[in-house]
């Protein structure tokens, strides 16, 4: 068979073929292999058993991968900044918002991880979980008055009333945080309390007052505290996911003043204490020279603080932001380890420049710890080729999914790959240039914009697309009320769903008159 041409500038045909899990292992989650008969195999379950339980559109997460993650950045903070090198010790804590159900809140707190939280109800899950899995015993000193705080914050369950009091594995940012939520995490004294401005420094101290009359709170207890700096370091994928710049909405500036000015008036509020500084530089970064920059910056104004107020932070959070490959073209990303080791070595030569004791690190990745660990599954509904001229064509290929289970590709340009599922390519039937698209009424909806799929790929063959694990499902929406897809779990031969597939039930029961 002879390969049609690709169109002029564009890469070469056969230079786009999905790595194999043999190929790119980094790609793919650490179960999935082709099994004999040449189709895919994922946590010990062959392709035709994950779906016979859970249909297409389906994502699939292997959990012993993201147990193997979970642990391995767990691991790589404490073995790098353990105090037996003279650290001041080392955490690593998982950003729920790339991917966030109890059960995957259960899985990292149980390999090691905290886990940071960006609204009430991420807040909620990780609570129910650390219940579970830590069992930290009810607070005895609840009141009726506290119980008021919390019914506050819509959306926090009446069962969390009987949530731990000492959630220091948890963290909670945004920005533009209510006093309501403010006054939950307290309540909760989670761990990392990230404010984000100087106006949540007040709305923070008022709810450590209320906390306290409330007898929530001892009369002198404050309420521990970080603060969230813009560093003007720049790094990240995409322009909206950086985060480090000075124009952008999150945090306090370094270079203009008012990250000290907040630092200091919460060294001297009565109702807080400034635990930490935080610095969060973008997202799907892979060079690691933005992370050294913005630690420098972080640990500079650490010292300043301490000249001025006599007080040193006990712990800088470094944020999230290690990338990963969805690719064959992107290269293989740094490890946990290997991040570790970077911020250590910074972390440790800045101090020792500056004369500081070494803190407490703490990081936040979500992607890097949840994003390989899981491939969505579609089905071929459509194929349709497009001549481009001069002998250029391209192979439109519909699949039961789309935009509303992957934004990633219209918000960010995001590119991903596809690998046929269902059966192994045979290499005598040559290739197509093809866009793997969804089925919404858009043009954007697309879902894998350029990739080389065997010529006989047909209506009924089954696709993967790896690398789906953050930002996938948790920005899923319901676009031409598109139900959700649901999150089939695999381990050991065994399957289950961490997310049923959502149904026009579902949709149905929000609606009103
Ligand atoms: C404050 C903060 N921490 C952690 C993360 C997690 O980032 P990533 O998934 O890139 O590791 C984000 C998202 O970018 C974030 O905004
Ligand atoms: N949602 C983004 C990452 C931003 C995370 C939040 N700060 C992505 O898909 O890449």
């Amino acid at each position: 068979m002879t390969n049609p041409a690709v169109a002029a500038g564009e890469a070469p045909l056969g230079s786009l073929v999905a790595p194999e899990p043999t190929e790119r292992p980094d790609l793919w989650p650490t179960t999935v292999r082709r099994g004999p008969d040449g189709a895919l195999t994922l946590g010990g379950r062959t392709l035709t058993q994950v779906l016979e339980q859970a249909p297409t559109p389906v994502f699939v997460l292997d959990e012993a991968d993201l147990r193997g993650r979970a642990a391995a950045w767990a691991a790589a903070m404490e073995e790098e900044f353990w105090p037996r090198y003279g650290m001041g010790g080392g955490s690593a804590f998982y950003a729920g918002k790339a991917f966030l159900t109890t059960r995957v809140a259960r899985t990292v707190l149980e390999e090691g991880m905290g886990i940071d939280t960006a609204s009430r109800c991420e807040l909620a899950v990780g609570l129910a979980a650390l219940q579970d899995v830590d069992g930290v015993p009810v607070s005895a000193q609840k009141t009726a008055a506290a119980q008021g705080a919390l019914q506050e914050v819509d959306g926090v369950p009446p069962a969390l009333q009987d949530a731990p009091t000492q959630a220091t594995r948890l963290g909670l940012h945004g920005n533009g945080k209510t006093e309501a939520e403010l006054r939950v995490a307290l309540q909760h004294r989670v761990g990392h309390l990230v404010l984000d401005s100087a106006a949540e420094v007040d709305l923070a101290a008022c709810a450590v007052r209320s906390l306290r009359q409330a007898g929530v709170y001892g009369p002198q207890e404050q309420g521990k505290v970080m603060v969230r700096l813009t560093t003007g370091v720049h790094a990240g994928g995409h322009e909206h996911i950086s985060t480090g710049h000075e124009d952008q909405k999150f945090g306090v500036s370094v270079a203009s003043g008012e990250a000290r000015e907040v630092c200091e008036r919460i060294i001297a509020a009565p109702e807080l204490e400034l635990h930490g500084l935080h610095s969060h530089i973008g997202s799907q970064i892979l060079a690691l020279d933005g992370f050294r920059q913005a630690a420098q910056v972080v640990l500079r104004l650490r010292h300043e603080l301490a000249a001025a107020t006599g007080w040193l932070c006990p712990e800088v959070d470094l944020g999230g932001g290690p990338g990963i490959a969805y690719t064959g073209a992107d290269p293989v990303a740094p490890s946990a380890a290997e991040v570790a080791r970077a911020l250590a070595e910074v972390v440790r030569s800045t101090c020792a420049e500056l004369g500081d004791g070494v803190p407490h690190v703490s990081v936040e990745p979500g992607r890097s710890v949840v994003g390989p660990t899981t491939v969505m599954l579609y089905t071929v509904t459509g194929l349709k080729t497009v001549q481009l001229g001069e002998g250029a064509s391209r192979v439109y290929v519909s699949v039961d999914g789309g935009m509303s289970d992957n934004l990633r590709p219209a918000l960010y340009d995001a590119e991903y790959t596809a690998l046929l599922a269902n059966r192994r390519p045979d290499p005598a039937v040559g290739l197509v240039r093809a866009r793997v698209v969804g089925k919404h009424c858009e043009s954007g909806d697309v879902v894998v914009r350029d990739v080389d799929l065997p010529v006989d790929l047909a209506v009924g063959d089954v696709l993967a697309v790896p690398a789906v694990g953050a930002y996938g499902r948790s920005m899923a929406n319901n676009y031409n009320l598109f139900t959700r897809p649901g999150v089939a779990w695999v381990a050991d031969g065994q399957q289950g769903w961490v997310l049923r597939p959502e149904t026009l039930e579902d949709l149905l029961r929000l609606e009103g008159d």
